[in-house]
């Protein structure tokens, strides 16, 4: 069994992105900017923003957090968005999800500028993935593609298997595989006999939420596990939507939780800011 270290995997697309900002520099030129807006106190979100100005630093690409707390009104963020959308400084706008309730997450996300929509939830990049044309693509999604580059995985004709359909991860991650000529099923809740449907995928990518849902029957031998969960297990402890333990000696690579598919998140979204940084000119 191969353990695709998505810690290494990200280390190393962050040391290109890394070069490239030093090439800049040395250049004399502007550097990209990242800007992430995070509202309210959940504590995972305030993980994962640390985690994303830690990457800006450790590339050298320029980072703002601005923070507001969990009274703040739609009309306010639409403001911040407005300013950051004409900010020209500014090339990548992320808006830490999830939002307090009083806010419209699709409304927000669709107030942001389609070329600094980092996130590439706005729906004018979502078509670009949907037609297969360049665009800014969603980071939990490329991340696993990058992955399965890495450890030289070619999905054409295979059976790819989606558990999860949610815009951020399920759906356009589905996307993905098909343009890499995968066969793709999406399952989801409502899935009958889902062990039947996912021991067929030569690759299976499990966006869930549930803890340790996905065990040894679910897997076929030699499979590729892709685990996007972010759960807590019965001592608290981080894990996937996986039960490793129990399938690892089944699969043929899986990632792992912590340390396998949410770094890339974060790599790819360094990523996203370069390329929306170029992509502005
Ligand atoms: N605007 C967005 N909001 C959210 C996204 C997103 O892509 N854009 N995705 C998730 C959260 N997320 C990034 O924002 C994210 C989650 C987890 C990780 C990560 O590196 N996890 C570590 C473990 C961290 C821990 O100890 O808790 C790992 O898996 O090793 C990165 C990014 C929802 N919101
Ligand atoms: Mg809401």
């Amino acid at each position: 069994m191969k353990l695709i270290n998505g810690k290494e995997i990200s280390k190393s697309i962050k040391d290109e992105i890394k070069a490239e900002v030093e090439a800049l520099k040395a250049a004399g030129k502007r550097l990209p900017k990242l800007v992430v807006v995070l509202v309210g106190d959940n504590q995972a979100s305030q993980v994962y923003v640390r985690n994303k100005e830690r990457g800006c630093q450790y590339t050298g690409m320029l980072s703002e957090i601005i923070r507001r707390d969990n009274n703040c009104t739609q009309e306010e963020l639409l403001k911040i968005i407005d300013d950051l959308n004409h900010d020209d400084h500014v090339d990548g706008i992320l808006v830490q999800l999830p939002l307090p309730k009083q806010i419209d997450e699709q409304a927000i996300i669709e107030a942001i500028d389609p070329t600094k929509d980092v996130d590439g939830f706005h729906p004018r990049n979502i078509a670009k993935l949907f037609l297969n044309e360049e665009g800014l693509v969603p980071c939990t999604p490329a991340g696993m593609m990058a992955m399965l580059d890495a450890i030289g995985y070619d999905l054409d004709g295979k059976e790819v298997c989606v558990v999860g359909r949610s815009n951020i991860v399920g759906k356009p991650v589905s996307l993905l595989a098909l343009a890499r000529n995968a066969t793709v099923t999406i399952a989801h809740s409502h899935t009958k006999d889902l062990p039947k449907v996912t021991s067929r995928a030569d690759v299976l990518i499990a966006a869930i939420g549930q803890p340790k849902f996905f065990t040894k029957e679910y897997i076929k031998e030699g499979a590729v596990v892709l685990d996007v969960g972010m759960d807590r297990d019965e001592n608290n402890k981080l894990c996937g939507d996986v039960d490793f333990e129990d399938v690892k000696d089944k699969c043929h690579a899986i990632t792992p939780v912590p340390g396998g598919v949410g770094p890339m998140t974060i790599a790819l979204l360094l990523k996203n800011t370069m390329k929306a940084y170029k992509m502005r000119g």
